[in-house]
């Protein structure tokens, strides 16, 4: 699995204060101004390849949930989009509010979203580890979706119905056989793309951030049921609900936005 103790002793909630981070000119996540991005032709459509007998676990860093797949093959990879290798899936997670006001990392001209999809991967072109990619600066690439209330997600479901089996940090189940291709929109052609950097600590300059234009919708039901996790473990006797797990966004320091659609 993708290093989970690197996630784990990285993430804070209370971090999301004045963390200063040196040399911070790529940070991650940012307001896409959709008329400032930049289409860019060269562009092409994202191919996964996705495996879902690789799925390995679902556990609760005390931060969000992740689903780690095994990345010691290239049986679970991203490639093409704006990416020059192939690259591995290592988790995904999300980031989500406690209303549907608001939840997402990243917003489309400042508008908010209840919640994101992160599917993270790594270089594995370049590197053997997550650990070492995570320090480059084409280390990492992460597709984020929004998602948006409305009807129920059926492949969602079968993740929401694991979560009261992980409802404080630091619990873990096994989680077979689900496939993160049906996280994604059916559009994966349109989406956004920069430079960015992890959004929860070390916040590492080394994510190729790819933002589908297209968002899911899951019920309110399910997104309710990610409300009910906590960021505390079992023995603490304060427990505290696991909601504005989010970073705010940064500045865009004159990074370019390119867009695979006119
Ligand atoms: N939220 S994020 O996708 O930028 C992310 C991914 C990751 F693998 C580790 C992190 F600490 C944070
Ligand atoms: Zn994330």
């Amino acid at each position: 699995a993708c290093s989970s103790k690197y996630v784990l002793s990285q993430m804070h909630p209370m971090w999301q204060g004045p963390l200063a981070v040196p040399g911070g000119d790529r940070q991650s996540p940012i307001d896409i101004v959709v008329r400032k991005s930049i289409f860019d032709s060269e562009l092409k459509p994202l191919v996964t390849k996705y495996d879902p007998q690789t799925c390995q676990q679902i556990w609760n860093n005390g931060y969000s949930f992740l689903v780690e797949y095994d990345d010691t093959t290239d049986k679970s990879t991203l490639q093409g989009g704006p990416l020059q290798d192939k690259f591995r899936l290592c988790q995904f997670h999300f980031h989500w509010g406690e209303t549907n006001s608001w939840g997402s990392e990243h917003t489309l001209d400042k508008r908010l979203f209840p919640a994101e999809l992160h599917l993270v991967h790594w270089n594995s072109d370049k590197y053997s580890l997550f650990e070492e990619a995570v320090m480059e600066d084409n280390g990492l690439a992460v597709i984020g979706v929004f998602l948006k209330v409305g009807k129920r997600h059926e492949g969602l479901q079968k993740l929401v119905d694991a979560l009261p089996a992980i409802r404080h940090k630091g619990s873990v189940v096994e989680f077979t056989r689900f496939d993160p291709g049906c996280l994604l929109p059916s559009n994966t052609e349109d989406y956004w793309t920069y430079h960015g950097s992890l959004t929860t600590p070390p916040l590492t300059e080394s994510v190729t951030w790819i933002i589908m234009k297209q968002h899911i919708e899951v019920s309110h039901d399910q997104l309710a049921v990610f409300r009910s996790l906590l960021f505390t473990s079992a023995e603490e006797d304060v427990q505290k609900s696991m909601v504005n797990n989010f970073r705010v966004q940064q500045p865009l320091r004159g990074r370019a936005v390119r867009s695979s659609f006119t």
